[in-house]
C-alpha cells in the first residue's frame, strides 16, 4: 500500500485587514495559511481586506505553504463579493464558514466550476453550528464528489461554543462528541480535519496539552492564531523518532519469508498485524512529506 501525504499539521489564522500579517506570512514556517476575510475582520474593514488579500495573493510569495481565503457566511451581505475575489486570486482552497449542509458547499462549487480561473482550487469547509454536528456525515460524503472537491474540514470551536452554549474548558470534555463525530465524518469522505483554535496563545503549556489531545483524536494538524503556536504544533503533529523507527521495524519483519504467509505476529511482547504495518507506512509517508517539504 502507498500513502500520499500533504503536511497539514499547522494553519495560521491572519486577518486580511492586517497587511504586516500578510507580508510576514511569506517568512513563517507554517504548512497552511488562513487568509481571513470573516470573524478576524471588522464589518468596516471588509472591502480593504478583500482588496489586500487578492493583492497578497495574487502576488504570490508564499513558497510551499498551502494559501487559503477564508470568505464570509453565504449568508451575509460580502459573501458574493468574497467568492469573487477569492477566485481572482486563485488561492490554493477557499474555506467556508458556517455551512450546514452539502447544499453550502454544492452553492459555492457550482461557482467554481463556471470560470476558468478556478480550476484547482478546492474547498475547505468550517465545521461549527449545531446543523452542521448533525449533517457531518453528508458534509464529509462531500469528500467523494469531484464536484465539490471538499479537501478539508476545519473546526470552529469558538462558534460551535457560541451556537450550542456548550462551554469551551481545558480538557473540552462536552465538545468530544462532536470533534470524533466530525473525525469520523472527515475520514468516510476521505478527507483531512484541522482542530480549532487555542485562544490563550501566551499559554503554551495549555497549547501543548490541547495540541496533544488533537494528535490523539486523530486530527491531521490544528489551527493557530499567533506565530508563537507554530513550532509546538508542529513538533506534536510530526511523527517521532520512536514512531518511525517502530513503523520501519514492523514492517522490515513482515518482508522476512518467515513471515509472508502471517497476518499477525509477536513483536516485543505485542501483537502486530498487518494493519499496523499499513499505519506504520503512513507515518513513514507524513515524516517524508514533511523532510521534503522542509526542503523546498
Ligand atoms: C491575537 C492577535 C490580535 C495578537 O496580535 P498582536 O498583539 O499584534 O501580537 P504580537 O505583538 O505578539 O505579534 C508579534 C508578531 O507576530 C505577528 N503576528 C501576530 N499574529 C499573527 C498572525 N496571526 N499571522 C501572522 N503574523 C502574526 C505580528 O504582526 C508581529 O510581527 P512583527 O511586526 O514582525 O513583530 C493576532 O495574533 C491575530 O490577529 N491573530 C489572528 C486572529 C484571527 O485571525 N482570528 C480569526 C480566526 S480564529 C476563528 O475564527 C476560529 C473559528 O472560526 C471558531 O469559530 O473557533
Ligand atoms: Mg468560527
Amino acid at each position: 500500500m502507498t500513502h500520499s501525504y500533504k503536511p497539514r499539521r499547522s494553519a495560521l489564522y491572519m486577518p486580511g485587514s492586517n497587511a504586516r500579517a500578510l507580508e510576514k506570512a511569506k517568512t513563517l514556517d507554517v504548512d497552511c495559511l488562513i487568509l481571513d476575510l470573516e470573524d478576524a475582520v471588522a464589518p468596516d474593514s471588509k472591502a480593504t481586506a478583500r482588496d489586500q488579500i487578492v493583492s497578497a495573493v495574487s502576488g504570490g510569495g508564499y513558497g510551499e505553504r498551502e494559501v487559503v481565503i477564508r470568505i464570509n457566511a453565504l449568508d451575509t451581505p460580502w459573501a458574493n463579493e468574497d467568492l469573487a475575489a477569492a477566485i481572482k486570486a486563485g488561492p490554493d482552497a477557499i474555506l467556508v464558514p458556517k455551512v450546514n449542509t452539502p447544499a453550502d458547499l454544492q452553492q459555492v462549487a457550482h461557482r467554481l466550476a463556471l470560470g476558468q480561473a478556478s480550476v484547482g482550487i478546492k474547498l475547505w469547509a468550517m465545521m461549527e453550528t449545531p446543523l452542521a454536528m448533525l449533517n457531518a456525515a453528508a458534509i464529509g460524503a462531500c469528500g467523494r464528489d469531484p464536484e465539490v472537491r471538499l479537501s478539508c474540514f476545519v473546526m470552529g470551536t469558538n462558534d460551535l461554543a457560541k451556537e450550542t452554549r456548550a462551554q469551551l474548558n481545558p480538557g473540552r470534555a462536552v465538545m468530544m462528541p462532536w470533534l470524533m463525530t466530525c473525525v469520523a465524518a472527515a475520514r468516510a469522505g476521505g478527507i483531512d480535519i484541522l482542530d480549532g483554535v487555542y485562544n490563550a496563545f501566551n499559554d503554551l503549556e495549555g497549547f501543548d496539552v490541547e495540541c496533544a489531545q488533537g494528535v490523539e483524536m486523530g486530527m491531521d494538524g490544528k489551527t493557530l492564531i499567533h506565530p508563537k503556536q507554530i513550532e509546538a504544533c508542529h513538533a506534536a503533529f510530526s511523527p517521532s523518532e520512536e514512531e518511525i523507527a517502530w513503523a520501519r521495524k514492523i514492517n522490515d519483519l513482515f518482508e522476512l519469508p518467515e513471515n509472508a504467509n502471517k497476518g499477525a505476529i509477536q513483536v516485543d511482547g505485542k501483537m502486530v498485524e498487518r494493519l499496523h504495518a499499513d499505519m506504520g507506512l503512513r507515518f513513514i509517508a507524513i515524516a517524508d512529506a514533511i523532510a521534503a517539504h522542509s526542503k523546498a
